[in-house]
């Protein structure tokens, strides 16, 4: 009872088995759900502390969760007008604690997929801004994608607070970039990746006596020379190149040198730009300055935060208290390699929170992708994040996994399955199918269209449309979420992806290759709220057999 179990219940909670317990849990309060859930997974939880006599009833983190102080007659209002989404009102006290405190550094909220890091973001920004009259707030996240959705419930959470909303950004990162830098010093012409490849060709051509492959050079060029925007031989020599395991002796990085040079000097004739470069050159237009873009940020999808990028909030934030706050977990991490955060001054040591309660994903589906990673992951600087004790807030059907015999059994398989769920009550636009790549996307559109359903193809601008079913890779799966998801051809040379395991160089660069290739198939499991399925022609990857491991 201490857990918050009415004594009416408490009989049947102790009679509960494996299969009983989500209905029994379904009538009870949310604390004891979630106390319960943790005592099923083997963990401990606290009791709540008893509120003093005299302490104020509603200011408890417990009734906080059901009960919602309107402050002005604007809210109410509101209240009355929208039915609001539940995250909109409802915070947990864990969330909650992280909006409203205030912090001595840069903060990091972490947690697994769907234990509400957006819907945290979203209240701090929310909070900076109505707690420090007249600051701007920039609120941003990777995409443009992500940041339109972000614009549409910060409306919802804000409306009738014009002046709160006039006061908060919301633009994805390579925005933020693009328009302070056109602001400052002109529209810059960004380096398309086949600009850079050609470049870095070109001059790998021009230099004798190495053996470097183009993907390696490319590699060391966007992770090394470009990410730490290293100008000078002297640079370059004594860079102690992060992230990057392959050792080079004196005359190779001689020779490196002497091709990347050339491609900066190409960059240069041509007045190209890299991202890196916008980035670099903004932090460095704020040394000596005041003067700052935004009061503070809230950087959602953290974990594939660049160098550059990460150099600039540093800069942007230094000596502010409760400048950043950075929402991320770096299970997720698939665009970025690992660098440190601490050497760029984003020191997040004893202020790195973990949130446990998953919102989105079924309890079974959650449990399926948890065994894709390893149940601890560190960053750089040492800050680790555990995975283990999440608990989800619903039951739901087990993932289905299905190795195909060919391609157009994968297509049949799969177009049934997705017809099956639009029979359901599903609507398209709640159904998602991802891919590893580009090259898979075929497979995807001949099943949706075998479901007899229209697809539409998500990438950085385009956006989940009503009465499609969303077909993407899983990098723009990154964020989402549907109903039913299908994550097609995990064939074993697809997923890892074999052409990024042939060019690795050394042991240390394929366990990176293996820990993104994983990152993105836990990214697209857990965009499923109710329903995945799992499907690859056989031979089907590695990473299948992990994710039905003791199933
Ligand atoms: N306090 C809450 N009450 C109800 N629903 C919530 C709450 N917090 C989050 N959610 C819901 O949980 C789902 C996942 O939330 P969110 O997208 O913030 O998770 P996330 O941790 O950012 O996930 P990912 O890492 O996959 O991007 C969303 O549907 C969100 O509305």
């Amino acid at each position: 009872m201490a857990f918050g179990v009415p004594e009416e219940w408490v009989n049947d909670v102790r009679a509960a088995t494996e299969d009983t317990l989500f209905d029994i849990i379904e009538h009870l309060p949310q604390e004891a759900q979630e106390a319960l859930l943790k005592l099923a997974v083997g963990e401990k939880p606290l009791p709540p502390e008893p509120a003093p006599a005299l302490a104020d009833p509603f200011a408890h983190p417990d009734a906080q969760r059901r009960f919602r102080v309107l402050t002005n007659a604007e809210e109410l209002k509101q209240a009355l007008d929208y039915p609001w989404d539940k995250w909109a009102v409802f915070l947990h006290p864990a969330q909650a604690e992280l909006v409203e405190k205030s912090f001595s550094g840069p903060t990091r909220v972490s947690g697994s997929a769907g234990t509400g890091k957006t819907i945290v973001a979203l209240h701090r920004a929310v909070h900076l801004a109505r707690a420090n009259p007249g600051s701007t707030v920039l609120l941003t996240t990777f995409s443009r994608a992500l940041a339109n959705s972000l614009r549409v419930k910060l409306a919802s959470l804000v409306a009738g607070e014009p002046s709160i909303a006039a006061r908060i950004v919301v633009k994805a990162i390579s925005t933020v970039g693009y328009d302070l830098y056109s602001e400052r010093f002109g529209q810059p012409q960004i380096a398309a990746p086949a600009m850079i490849r050609s470049l870095v060709t070109k001059a790998a051509s021009e230099i004798e006596g190495h053996r470097f492959s183009t993907h390696f050079l490319v590699g060391e060029w966007e992770d090394v020379v470009d990410a730490w925007q290293l100008r000078s031989w002297d640079e370059y020599r004594d860079v102690s190149r992060l992230g990057r395991k392959t050792r080079i002796g004196g005359k190779q990085r001689e020779s490196l040198w002497s091709i990347f040079e050339r491609v900066r000097a190409g960059l240069v004739e041509r007045r190209i730009v890299t991202w890196s470069d916008v980035f670099g050159r903004l932090t460095d237009s704020l040394v000596g300055k005041s003067a700052r873009p935004y009061d503070f940020a809230v950087i959602d999808e953290a974990q594939d935060l660049g160098v550059a990028e990460a150099r600039f909030f540093a800069a942007m934030a230094v000596g502010r208290g409760d400048g950043l706050f950075f929402a991320g977990d770096l299970g997720q991490r698939i665009f970025q390699q690992p660098f440190s955060w601490k050497a760029l001054g984003l020191d997040v040591r004893g202020r790195s929170f973990t949130l446990r309660i998953n919102y989105r994903t079924s309890h079974q589906i959650r449990l399926h992708a948890d065994r894709l990673l390893p149940t601890t992951v560190s960053d750089v600087d040492g800050n680790a994040e555990g995975r283990r004790g999440t608990v989800s807030m619903f039951d739901g059907p087990p993932p289905m996994v299905v190795a195909c015999a060919d391609a157009s059994n994968e297509c049949s398989v799969v177009g049934d399955w997705i017809s099956a769920r639009l029979k359901d009550g599903c609507s398209p636009s709640e159904v998602g199918v991802f891919v590893r790549s580009d090259a898979e996307l075929k497979r995807a559109r001949a099943a949706v269209k075998a479901a007899g359903a229209r697809a539409v193809e998500l990438n950085d601008k385009v956006e989940v449309e009503n009465g499609a079913v969303a077909i993407s890779t899983m990098h723009f799966a990154k964020g989402l979420e549907f109903r039913s998801v299908v994550v097609m051809a995990c064939d074993d040379d697809i997923i890892p992806q074999s052409d990024r395991i042939e060019s690795v160089a050394d042991d240390a660069d394929l366990e990176e290759v293996y820990n993104t290739e994983r990152h993105l198939l836990y990214v697209a499991c857990t965009r499923a709220r109710d329903h995945l399925l799992v499907t690859g022609i056989t031979p089907v990857s590695e990473f299948v057999d992990d994710f039905l491991k003791g199933s």
